[in-house]
């Protein structure tokens, strides 16, 4: 099992959509950012990165290069979801918080559930959205979002796993074969040469 957490934030501005979780949200302002601005798909990204110890979002997208001006966030997303089965792992599931004075998320929260889970190929039921109002923070032109993922393995052995797996295996044949043999010893001392086993069968 692996845990990652992920934090984004972006400031609201007027003129672009607002997107959160790949869901288009009516709104009288957007995120501003150098991608579609969506901060919880930032956050979900650097949360299954960071599972896997691969960096972050913008190790591998700068928000220096030209490319990604105004891409959709599920690329980045998809990237992410490639390193986790890379690593050899997938979502068990996954956890968010948005803070955000508005738009009031509680309305959407169904429809930003089925969003996520679609975008990461998981059940709605393995995605939590909840969502606080800013209090005391005074950053109510911020939108901001925490994650946490939680992976488990593919369960293919890496190949220093598999060697060491093997030989927790052999390990354990020669402990049966030694005490098989123990047996037999102890049965011979009774005057019985039994073997309780052909030795043949071994491999
Ligand atoms: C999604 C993208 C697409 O270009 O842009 P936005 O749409 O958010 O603007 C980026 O990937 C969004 O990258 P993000 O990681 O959020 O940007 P920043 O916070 O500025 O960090 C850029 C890079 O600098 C590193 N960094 C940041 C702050 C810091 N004190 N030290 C660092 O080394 C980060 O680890 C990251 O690798």
């Amino acid at each position: 099992m692996r845990i990652g957490y992920g934090f984004d934030s972006h400031a609201f501005t007027a003129g672009v959509p607002l997107v959160i979780g790949g869901l288009a949200i009516e709104h009288p302002e957007g995120l501003a950012g150098h991608s579609d601005g969506d901060v919880l798909l930032h956050a979900i990204t650097d949360a299954l990165l960071g599972a896997v110890s691969a960096g972050d979002i913008g190790t591998f997208f700068p928000p220096s290069d030209p490319r990604w001006k105004g891409a959709a966030s599920s690329v980045f997303l998809q990237t992410a979801l490639e390193e986790v089965a890379t690593a050899g792992y997938k979502i068990v599931n996954i956890d968010t918080v948005l803070v955000m004075a508005k738009p009031k998320i509680v309305p959407i929260a169904g429809e930003l559930r089925e969003s996520v889970a679609a975008l990461l190929g998981v059940k709605p039921g393995e995605v939590g959205i909840k969502a606080k109002t800013p209090e005391g923070l005074n950053q109510d032109n911020v939108a901001v979002a925490h994650v946490t993922v939680l992976l488990e393995s593919l369960g293919i052995p890496e190949p220093v796993g598999a060697m060491v797996a093997s030989a927790e295996v052999d390990d354990e044949i020669d402990v049966v074969v030694k005490t098989l043999v123990g047996d037999s010893r102890d049965v011979s001392a009774l005057g019985r040469k039994v073997t309780p086993f052909d030795t043949d069968d071994l491999t």
